[in-house]
């Protein structure tokens, strides 16, 4: 372990907040986006498929919430390159103790965090600034035919997003309120 990075666990088994040390010195600093020895020992596996980057040009715009279905599942590391987001998983793991709740966590350009998150978790972020910049490492490519999601202002996933949503994608408000037979998907 390289000590680049620093991992907290969330009540969410699997999903971990990182905060990423900086290498200072007096030009200013590096810091690692990513590491595949670093963070296979969090739970990372495989290689990075894709790494994907995202604006979001509103505060109070909301993405998500969104999931690829198995076998096309993929881990997330989610960064804030530009800006502040309150970025929230939502454990969809059929028979997961803690299935349908869901952990927020502030990301900025200036904390240092990301968000890890492992299969089986829907996600998505709200914008509390404008102009947000966003860095995604995904572990599966793109799978349009496997994509996903839950309605960001489902009453059953209870998130209490700090602003007023707005931008939602069609895509994004098309998706249905889950159904109480709604059992999530196998992780
Ligand atoms: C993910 C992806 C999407 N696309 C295309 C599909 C759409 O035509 C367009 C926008 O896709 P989407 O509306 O899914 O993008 P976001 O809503 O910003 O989704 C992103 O934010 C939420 C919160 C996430 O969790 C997703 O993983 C992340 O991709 O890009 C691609 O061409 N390649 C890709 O890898």
């Amino acid at each position: 372990m390289s000590g680049r990075f620093e991992a907290v666990t969330t009540p969410l088994h699997g999903l971990l907040v990182l905060t990423r040390r900086k290498m200072a010195d007096e030009r200013g600093f590096l810091s690692r986006l990513f590491c595949e020895d670093d963070l296979a020992a969090f739970g990372w596996q495989g290689r990075v498929a894709q790494l994907n980057e995202t604006g979001t040009t509103f505060k109070g715009t909301v993405r998500g919430m969104h999931f690829q279905c198995p076998p096309h599942a993929e881990i997330k590391l989610v960064t804030c390159t530009r800006g502040r987001i309150l970025d929230v998983a939502v454990d969809i793991r059929e028979d997961s103790p803690t299935f349908l709740q869901h952990f927020a966590v502030e990301l900025s350009e200036d904390n240092a965090c990301s968000l890890l998150i492992p299969q089986g978790f829907a996600h998505g972020f709200q914008a509390l600034t404008d102009e947000v910049r966003m860095i995604y490492a995904h572990s599966h490519p793109h799978t349009a035919a496997a994509e996903s999601g839950l309605n960001p202002q489902d009453p059953a996933l209870g998130i209490d997003w700090p602003l007023r949503v707005i931008n939602l994608s069609p895509r994004d408000a098309a998706h249905p309120w889950l159904s109480p037979d709604y059992r999530g998907v196998a992780a």
